[in-house]
């Protein structure tokens, strides 16, 4: 049986497979994305010829470490594929991201592409979204309303992730509330409901991003599987 970081080692270098020369790719973030950038780099070295568009600063580093050429998201008109983590998956293709904080980014990434494969190991996939705290990004003006209107709406915690004992700060200078919903019954709805709060810049939920899932599980095997309705 593999580590998880095996898991997610064999991960990016199966993902690295659907890259091909000429592509603007959208590179995501987080400890499986790490992998994907790694092997990545390694195809660049044996001449792969992409671009890609990274979805945090962490991955723009990563992309610089692995001398693979960037271009930030106002410098492609597309992109052509994204290839991203998760923190859960539902059998929709329904996502919950942002457990690295940069769920903003990442969804401007993945609106602007073609194509999206959702990397994950199988502990990600559930019936049902909400176990893993919903990231909403807010502005730190006025937080509290925000956080207090969250908790209040729906009776659960609401908390402000933390860093080194302080406020958490994205890269693009907010905090991240993480919503313990346990379970989302209607995620369209929440995620209307959520935007719409004055403050609030964008939640977690990627309703209708990926294309496909690419899904490593312990015994070694990975399995792609088309989303149906895209
Ligand atoms: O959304 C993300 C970062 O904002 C990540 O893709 C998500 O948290 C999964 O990360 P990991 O691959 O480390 O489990």
């Amino acid at each position: 049986m593999l580590s998880n970081d095996d898991i997610k080692k064999n991960l990016g270098f199966a993902a690295a497979d659907y890259v091909s020369s000429g592509m603007t790719i959208g590179a995501g973030t987080g400890t499986t994305a790490y992998w994907f950038l790694q092997a990545l780099g390694e195809k660049v070295k044996q001449g792969l010829d992409v671009v890609a568009v990274p979805t945090s600063t962490a991955t723009a580093n990563l992309l610089i470490e692995n001398n693979v050429p960037l271009k930030t998201l106002n410098e492609v008109d597309k992109i052509d594929l994204v290839l991203d983590g998760a923190d859960e998956i539902d059998p929709a293709f329904r996502l919950i991201k942002g457990g690295g904080g940069a769920h903003l980014q990442e969804k401007m990434v993945a609106a602007a592409a073609d194509r999206m494969i959702v990397l994950a190991d199988a502990s990600k996939l559930v019936s049902q979204l909400g176990r893993f705290p919903l990231p909403v990004e807010v502005v730190p003006f006025g937080y509290r309303q925000v956080q207090q209107k969250i908790a209040k709406t729906y009776g659960i915690d609401v908390t402000v992730r933390e860093k080194f004992g302080a406020p958490f700060i994205s890269d693009h200078g907010h905090y991240i509330l993480d919503c313990h919903f346990g379970t989302i019954a209607d995620p369209l709805n929440l995620h209307a409901w959520l935007n719409q709060i004055p403050g609030v810049v964008e939640n977690g939920l990627f309703l209708q991003y990926a294309t496909a899932t690419l899904i490593g599980y312990p015994d070694g095997n990975i399995i792609f599987t088309p989303n149906p309705q895209r």
